[in-house]
């Protein structure tokens, strides 16, 4: 039985076909698509002999537990990638065929499909749920407000926070906040200090964040008017109303103070300082002179204080775990930080710094390849996709882009289980697929806050390494996953943080 064969859908490509794809999820579907490049070349996917692994006379996965939000479904994604290097249909439910990615020449064709499928999408998405149109411009104007000169200035405080921590910590959890307060400080421009005292707003987000998460194991409550009824929808409804009432407030804010001073006087009052996010999205405009509506404003600014915070927690945290159980490493990313901090402040990192720590990113990109944060998105094939050996993936079917599979994949990564961050150094990165590390997804509809995050990461793995020795705790057992939405510990990540001799 063929790879691609889906219910009698197989079908050899005669190189004509277009592919656009939509994103499927919850009641927004994300459109993205545009040409994917026509697949002449040899028989990638042919060649490759699935071996089965649920089904003895099949090569289809048939509706099995996979997909579960535990350990053991992870272990199921790498039983299955060392049997279908390059995918895999698994049936999600009987009658739900998906279409499970592990390699970048399957992956590659809906990656680099384009976001502006025609289709609309209401004002007030953040982009992360819209589409079309909406998500092309926005995406835009977006963009400039992730520069790099915008993500610096306001950092070292919370970092630092982050080190002062009792010896013994969970550190999942701090790093939450820490990674919240950092956000809102550079997209509200607001001292919030959630991580002393976690503000309304905060408590908002970290209710919707758990929320979002059991309804999605609830398929029961899946329809949206059933879910309003239930006690989840209701905190859920009175969450996004605490929520929406902070941004707004906080726009409108910055609204009136900049039509009190007018754009010549904002510009010139943030001459030699970073603007914020907000400054930024309130003085953008598109080619056409129009602005962002502060209706889209502040779809925008929830959007990504939802999608930065536990993204970006959930890989510092694995990454210091990791590095917590390989000393080796850890002293060497030691050496680094101690060599660039040298005679200063340690709360005094510059922006330059961050590429002064070639080791230290070796290691938090093998943490990003070994513990990815988003494990898989997916994606709704709006037309046929062709596929590099001439198959076609149907219009209409689900593809699940499994980040997690791809870097747990033997053919891409040997020895995918071991933490080995001289895969990242630039002789043996040479010749890889870019398409074999996709902690933040790639092509057009990739993650727009990688540079903030892989900063982020940065500052607090160097503030805190300044100060701490980390080690595993042996008297607990090794954390299990917990895939949610982001990758998390089933409980937490606990860690020795003993201070470095010397330090105060
Ligand atoms: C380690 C940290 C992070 C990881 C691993 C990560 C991962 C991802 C991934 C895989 C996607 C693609 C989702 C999809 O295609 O369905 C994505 C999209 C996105 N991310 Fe991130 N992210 C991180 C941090 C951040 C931060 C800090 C922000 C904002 C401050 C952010 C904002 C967004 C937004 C707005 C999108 C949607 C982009 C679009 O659809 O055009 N992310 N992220």
């Amino acid at each position: 039985m063929g790879w691609w064969h889906l219910g009698g859908q197989l079908r050899q490509d005669d190189g004509s076909s277009k592919g656009k794809m939509r994103r499927g999820g919850g009641t927004c579907e994300e459109t993205v698509g545009t040409d994917t490049h026509l697949p002449k070349a040899g028989s990638v996917l042919r060649t490759h002999v699935p071996k089965p692994v649920c089904a003895p006379n099949d090569t289809h996965v048939p509706f099995c537990p996979q997909g579960q939000s535990t350990e053991q479904g992870l272990q199921q994604v790498d039983a299955l990638v060392a049997g279908y290097c390059y995918g895999c249909l698994w049936w999600g439910l009987p009658w739900l065929p998906v279409q499970r990615l592990f390699h970048p020449s399957t992956l590659q064709p809906l990656l680099s499909a384009s976001g502006a499928d025609p289709a609309v999408s209401s004002p007030g998405e953040g982009l992360l749920l819209s589409g079309g149109q909406h998500w092309a411009r926005h995406r835009r104007l977006l963009t400039p407000a992730f520069h790099r000169d915008v993500l610096w200035a306001k950092w070292g405080a919370a970092a630092a926070a982050a080190a002062g921590g009792p010896l013994e910590m969970e550190v999942l959890q701090p790093l939450s906040l820490l990674t919240l307060d950092t956000l809102q400080k550079c997209i509200f421009s607001h001292e919030n200090h959630c991580q002393e005292q976690p503000s309304e707003y905060i408590q908002a987000i970290l209710e919707l964040s758990s929320l979002v998460v059991r309804h999605q194991l609830r398929p029961f409550l899946h329809p949206w008017w059933l879910y309003r009824l239930s006690s989840d929808g209701r905190r859920f409804a009175r969450a996004c109303a605490t929520i929406h009432a902070f941004t707004a407030d906080v726009v409108q804010h910055w609204r009136r103070a900049l039509a009190r001073l007018g754009h010549q006087a904002w510009l010139d009052s943030h001459r030699g300082c970073s603007m914020d996010f907000i400054d930024l999205l309130l003085l953008t405009k598109d080619e056409d002179g129009h602005t962002l509506s502060d209706e889209d404003i502040a779809a925008e600014a929830d959007t990504f204080m939802f999608e930065g915070h536990d993204t970006t927690a959930s890989g510092l945290a694995w990454f210091f775990y990791n590095l917590a159980g390989h000393p080796e490493h850890q002293e060497r990313c030691h050496r680094e930080v101690q060599e660039l901090l040298v005679g200063r402040d340690t709360a005094d990192v510059e922006w330059e710094d961050l590429s002064q720590l070639p080791f230290t990113t070796m290691c938090i990109k093998e943490s990003l390849r070994l513990h990815p944060p988003v494990t898989a998105v997916s994606r709704r094939c709006t037309e046929d996709v062709p596929l590099r050996d001439g198959h076609v993936i149907p219009k209409g079917v689900i593809c699940l882009m499994s980040i997690y599979g791809t870097h747990h994949n033997p053919e891409l990564w040997p020895e995918p289980e071991v933490f080995d961050p001289l895969r990242f150094s630039p002789e043996n990165s040479k010749g890889r697929s870019p398409s074999s590390f996709i902690p933040f997804s790639a092509g057009p509809r990739n993650c727009i806050g990688q540079s903030f995050a892989m900063a982020e990461m940065k500052v607090v793995v160097a503030l805190t390494l300044s100060q701490f020795v980390l080690r595993r705790d042996t008297t607990r057992p090794p954390p299990r996953h917990k895939p949610e939405l982001i990758l998390q510990a089933e409980d937490g990540i606990w860690l020795l943080l003993e201070p470095l001799v010397g330090v105060a």
